[in-house]
């Protein structure tokens, strides 16, 4: 299949335009260095390609060395059909430098070229006309003036790149390119006075607000509250929700077991499908709402000021605030979040934050923090309901997860335990534009983690629950104790009794190697099997009940923390690093770390 390259300067809404030709739902962000890899799709009979953002040829970091290498890969294929040059219309000039070296690459192969001037939309809200036809000659290819958001001029450019890629559009022009990166600065700076929208107009709202935000006092202050309350957030705001959940999945619950009356089957569908299902999906709501406040921060280019806020603190712990990104997203996945650690320049400080972004707490750790969390932290509020106990406890969870990732960076960029020069590379970040969330993708993503985050870990947690169920069911000897799962238990018990924590809870721990989330549902199956009453439902109050230490559940919550039970996690970070021994010993590190912070927890509280 032919194909068509899109290409362009980081953030400049090449991922954005991707969607609208595609129909594909790539991650788009208000920041440079969204997409890290190679993305493709369908686009009529082409083939189209999304790459990350470049700013030269001579790269600095991974995202940009993909990008180039597959460009030059591309100008030697003759299935290479067109490149389009993606320009941010609000940044002309830096735009316009990557795109006309690629212009002038182009020509060296033969390859047709297009400019897509994209954003236009922000050009119209302040009233600034660019003549294309103009700009299209002086460049010698044709000029789209586009917007990936509000759809303007899409359909003609649709239409047009088809026909230039097919060969149907002569596109060809006599006008001399040049080539040397001089000429080409020169060149760019010049259109860019000429044709671009004048920059203190472009700016005054951005650099009033950055005034705010990056001053050292104000600015710090902000990141500080904008971090708590993402985190406050996810307990005072899911909780209704995560109400209406558990009462639906009571109200279904009542109404299967009254068709299939009492007995064996009654018992299945009460402790092993809502037990242990049910009681994992009350959490989606939390899982949702993260995502959105992590999605309104990268969509309003608060993100990359949050980065160069927390530069400097994060190079006393050897990492840089290019970390700060992918950090922050491990709060929602490690995996995508190792791989965006391909836009930290510096190799050593790129290993340093993908080997501790496990630490973060990520939404597979939530339902355990929260049914925990439920148990010993009564739900006061303050300031009307913005803010909680269990919110602020919820929060120091986070806040110990990233303090813990910061000490092992400084160890291991302190110590030769992580290989490469100490004398890195300066930090350069562009700080884009604030905007206006784009609510409907944000809102299709929200839907779509809660989704996903189900049909990740449901299946296994369904497994789980019926395997853990049926072991526990028989031989019917009507206890617990004396179930197949009884005699493993007593096998476990040694290694969880220090921590304070009977064989159920070493049953549901050792489960949660396959994914975290399986704790609460193998928890829920083994307490719905052992309840007294015939309840289903709230598993806090019967953790509560049983007489949980708060030693021992500090204890659990700790581990959580700290081990690394993430099999997808451990294979990323093999592919990306490519040091299969280092993760190896890593992952057994955070085990006994884990395993001696629990143990401390209970020993020294009880
Ligand atoms: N107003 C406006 N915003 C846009 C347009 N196209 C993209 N954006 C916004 O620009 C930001 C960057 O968009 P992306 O599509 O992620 O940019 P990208 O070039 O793929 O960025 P990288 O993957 O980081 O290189 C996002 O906040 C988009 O919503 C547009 O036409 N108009
Ligand atoms: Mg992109």
């Amino acid at each position: 299949m032919k194909r068509i390259l899109l290409v362009g300067k980081p953030n400049s809404g090449k991922s954005l335009l991707f969607n609208q030709l595609t129909g594909l739902r790539q991650k788009v962000a208000n920041f440079p260095g969204v997409t890290v890899d190679v993305k493709t799709g369908k686009f009529g009979p082409y083939e189209l390609v999304d790459l990350p953002g470049a700013y030269s040829v001579h790269t600095l970091s991974k995202d940009e060395d993909i990008a180039i290498a597959q460009i030059n890969q591309a100008m030697a294929d003759d299935n290479t059909a067109l490149l389009v040059c993606n320009l941010d219309a609000t940044r002309l000039q830096s735009s316009l430098v990557f795109a006309l070296h690629m212009q002038a690459l182009a020509r060296q192969h033969n390859k047709n070229v297009v400019f897509a001037l994209n954003l236009y939309d922000e050009m119209q809200k302040i009233g600034h006309v660019i003549d294309t036809d103009k700009l299209s000659e002086e460049l010698g290819s044709p000029v789209y003036a586009v917007s990936a958001r509000t759809l303007y001029g899409i359909a003609e450019f649709k239409q047009d790149i088809q026909a230039i890629a097919a060969g149907q559009k002569p596109v060809s022009s006599a006008v001399q390119i040049d080539s040397s990166p001089e000429q080409i600065q020169q060149k760019a700076r010049d259109m860019a006075a000429r044709y671009g929208a004048q920059a203190d107009i472009l700016l005054k709202n951005q650099n009033r607000i950055d005034s705010f935000m990056l001053h050292h006092a104000s600015g710090s202050l902000v990141f500080l509250l904008v971090m708590f309350f993402l985190f406050q957030s996810i307990f005072t705001f899911a909780a209704p929700l995560m109400d209406g959940v558990e009462a639906g999945i009571g109200v279904v619950a009542e109404w299967c077991l009254s068709l299939v009356g009492e007995g064996m089957a009654a018992d299945f569908i009460r402790d092993a499908l809502f037990g242990g299902l049910g009681a994992f999906l009350v959490f989606v709501p939390q899982i949702m709402v993260l995502t959105f406040i992590i999605g309104i921060l990268e969509d309003s280019g608060y993100l990359a000021r949050a980065a160069l806020i927390c530069h400097r603190p994060l190079s006393f712990f050897g990492i840089s605030g290019r970390s700060f990104v992918p950090y922050l997203s491990a709060h929602a996945c490690a995996i995508p979040a190792i791989m965006a650690a391909r836009t930290i320049e510096s190799p050593r400080k790129r290993l340093i934050t993908m080997l501790t972004i496990p630490l973060m707490s990520c939404s597979a750790r939530l339902p355990v923090y929260a049914l925990l969390i439920a148990v010993f932290v009564p739900p006061v509020q303050y300031l009307g309901g913005l803010v909680s106990l269990q919110g602020i406890v919820f929060f120091a969870l986070y806040l110990f997860g990233i303090l813990t990732a910061l000490c092992i960076s400084l160890l291991l960029s302190r110590t030769s335990a992580v290989e490469g020069k100490q004398t890195d590379m300066p930090f350069i970040l562009e700080l884009p534009s604030y905007r206006l969330p784009h609510w409907k993708p944000l809102l299709r993503r929200v839907v779509e983690s809660g989704k996903q985050f189900i049909k990740r870990a449901g299946p296994v947690i369904f497994a789980v629950s019926v395997a853990i169920w049926v072991l526990g069911y028989f031989p019917q000897n009507g206890s617990l104790q004396d179930s197949y799962l009884g005699m493993i238990g007593h096998w476990i018990d040694p290694i969880f009794a220090p921590l304070g924590l009977d064989w159920r809870y070493g049953v549901a721990i050792l489960m949660s190697f396959l994914a975290r989330e399986v704790f609460v549902g193998a928890l829920g199956t083994l307490f719905g099997i052992d309840a007294a009453d015939e309840h289903i439902g709230d598993l806090a109050s019967q953790l509560q009940a049983d007489g949980l230490a708060l030693g021992a559940g500090i204890g659990i919550l700790l581990f959580y923390v700290v081990a690394l039970q993430c099999v997808a996690t451990v294979a990323t970070l093999r592919a990306e690093t490519g040091r299969n021994k280092l993760v190896t010993s890593v992952v057994i590190g955070y085990g006994l770390l884990a395993y001696l912070l629990a143990l401390a927890a209970y020993q020294i509280i009880g």
